[in-house]
């Protein structure tokens, strides 16, 4: 279901700021009070209204058939099409512990963020907490709640969210960057034809985790090169099975986990991720101490930042530095390969981005933030990507302060909802021809060179929330922006894309994520 894969994962990004980022902000109109705002009146009319009982919505035989029989276990994000059809924008959803209401259209999705209350919750991750509390460890941005998640929030919030401060990174980044190119040209010339890279997902998986590492740990682990250092190798396996278990660990009772392999592995890979990150983190601190007894004036990026303000304990240091980590590798890695795979089957983009990029940085000069900004068909390629595959295509809030109406209905606190992202950013109703890749869409009032002319920007805010919204809000959006614009920018200037001859059509399917259904095999052409 939809959720169950959200739920479990929704734990693996989800970041917030102050207050919600602007560009990701909904107009002021759209804004309306949630019952936290309501007098005891309005709330006793509301209760009146119809309840969570009376939603429509699949039974469990039918909602197993959809997911094990026709197929769609491995691809809920469409599910939520499906559903909405039969039941309509709002309806519910049991299946084992998971008691949903699904809400897929932008404005009950509004309705829902407007009454997420003050310290806003995706979900509840018990199995997370259940891990902490054994080892004894800090509770850290996902499993804590409340004021203690705010704390940790404002912490973690200065030097991401902000496009001056995230621009200190844009250095390491570039010489990532430079790293993810030698190694595409590697590939490329050792594969058969001399030109192809196969499984880009794979490599730009390694470019995430070590763009967002080097930009974490102050440290270049090594993931791009041909040997990775078996610390590296042991980080990169550790996240991938922790929150690979992590959906199937919920779904099992408490009493399965001496029986079943699952729990002692998700445990084993937590040790694993949480010792590394120690190690690295310990590391720096051990440099930050020779330099002060030194006399010397503390430089750095983000952990010298953290380390400095000294607003979190160590142990909540180990455990937010790791989730951070975990919410910015496969996010980013997943929607540059889909940006990869639509440039290469539609030549006309392809060159208006590259024609774009080289006027701005010709002579493959490396792009500065202010470059970035005159690149608006880089962005909006980044945009339509994120909208055909939003890669958290299913988001949560878990409204547990307070009773909320939404489309008429009335939910008791600790209801959980299911926002249908997916569905919302492929409603014809918001955007025209959905289903196909349109960057220019997003260009306000651009010509159109030649192609169907866009209706931008007519869309309702919240039929586009790729990175969330709120205080709860994605706090890595600036910077996986600014990767992805550079790393986007850089290719082109070095290659043109093509896909490999024969290439099938790549559907995405849902791990949590929507990534590629195939492995994306594309040819890169040196660019004269
Ligand atoms: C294409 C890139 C990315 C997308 C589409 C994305 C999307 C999201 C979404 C939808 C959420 C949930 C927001 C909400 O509940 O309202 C989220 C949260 C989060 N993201 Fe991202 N993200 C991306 C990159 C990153 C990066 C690079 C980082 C690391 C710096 C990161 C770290 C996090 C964290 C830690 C959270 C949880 C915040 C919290 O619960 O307070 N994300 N992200």
């Amino acid at each position: 279901m939809g959720f169950s894969a959200a739920a479990a994962r929704a734990l693996r990004l989800h970041a917030f700021c102050p207050r919600t980022p602007s560009a990701a902000r909904p107009s002021a109109e759209l804004r309306f009070r949630g019952s936290a705002g309501r007098t005891p009146q309005a709330v006793t009319e509301a209760r009146k209204s119809k309840s969570i009982d009376d939603l429509p919505g699949p039974s469990l035989p039918t909602t197993l058939y959809w997911l094990f029989i026709k197929g769609y276990a491995d691809r809920s994000h469409l599910l939520q099409d499906v559903q909405k059809s039969l039941f309509g924008p709002i309806w519910r959803s049991q299946f084992g512990p998971f008691d949903i209401v699904n809400v897929a259209s932008p404005e009950l999705i509004a309705e829902v963020i407007q009454q997420e209350g003050q310290f806003p919750l995706r979900c509840e991750l018990p199995h997370w907490k259940e891990y902490r509390d054994l080892r004894g460890q800090a509770y850290g941005l996902h499993v804590e709640t409340g004021p203690e998640w705010y704390r940790i929030r404002a912490a973690l919030n200065p030097k991401l969210l902000k496009l001056q401060e995230v621009s200190a990174y844009r250095p390491i980044i570039h010489q990532v960057v430079g790293d993810l190119l030698g190694r595409i040209q590697l590939l490329r010339r050792r594969s058969e034809d001399g030109n192809t890279v196969s499984d880009l997902t794979n490599e730009l998986y390694k470019f995430g985790f070590e763009g967002i590492s080097a930009i974490l740990f102050e440290t270049r682990l090594g993931c791009l090169q041909e040997d990775i250092p078996p610390d590296t190798l042991r980080f990169i396996t550790a996240a991938n099975d922790m929150l690979t278990l992590s959906e199937t660990v919920v779904l099992f009772p408490r009493w399965s986990r001496g029986v079943l392999p699952f729990w002692r592995r998700f445990v084993q890979a937590w040790d694993d991720l949480y010792d590394v990150a120690r190690t690295l983190i310990d590391r720096k601190i051990c440099e930050m101490e020779a330099q002060v007894s030194r006399g010397e004036t503390l430089e750095g990026l983000y952990l010298t930042y953290l380390l400095s303000s000294d607003k979190l304990s160590r142990s909540e240091l180990y455990t937010s530095v790791t989730e951070l980590l975990l919410g910015g590798v496969d996010t980013t890695s997943n929607t540059l390969s889909w940006a990869l795979y639509h440039l290469a089957r539609d030549g006309a983009a392809q060159e208006r981005l590259y024609r774009e990029v080289i006027s701005v940085c010709p002579d493959h000069r490396e792009p500065n933030s202010d470059d970035l900004s005159r690149m608006p068909f880089l962005k909006a390629v980044i945009k339509e990507t994120l909208r055909l595959y939003p890669v958290v295509p299913g988001n949560g809030r878990f409204i547990s302060e307070d009773e909320v109406v939404v489309g008429n209905y009335w939910f008791p606190k600790k209801t959980q909802f299911h926002l249908c992202h997916y569905s919302a950013c492929h409603d014809e109703a918001q955007f025209e021809e959905a289903e196909l890749f349109k960057p220019e869409r997003w260009l306000r009032g651009e010509a159109s060179r030649g192609r169907a002319a866009p209706s931008c920007y007519k869309h309702h805010p919240y039929s586009f929330i790729p990175f969330g919204v709120g205080v709860r809000g994605c706090v890595g959006k600036r910077v996986a922006e600014m990767e992805m614009f550079i790393a986007l920018s850089r290719m082109m200037q070095n290659f043109e894309v093509q896909p490999q001859h024969g290439a099938p059509v790549v559907e995405p399917k849902t791990r949590t994520l929507l990534i590629p259904g195939k492995p994306i095999n594309l040819r890169f052409l040196p660019r004269a």
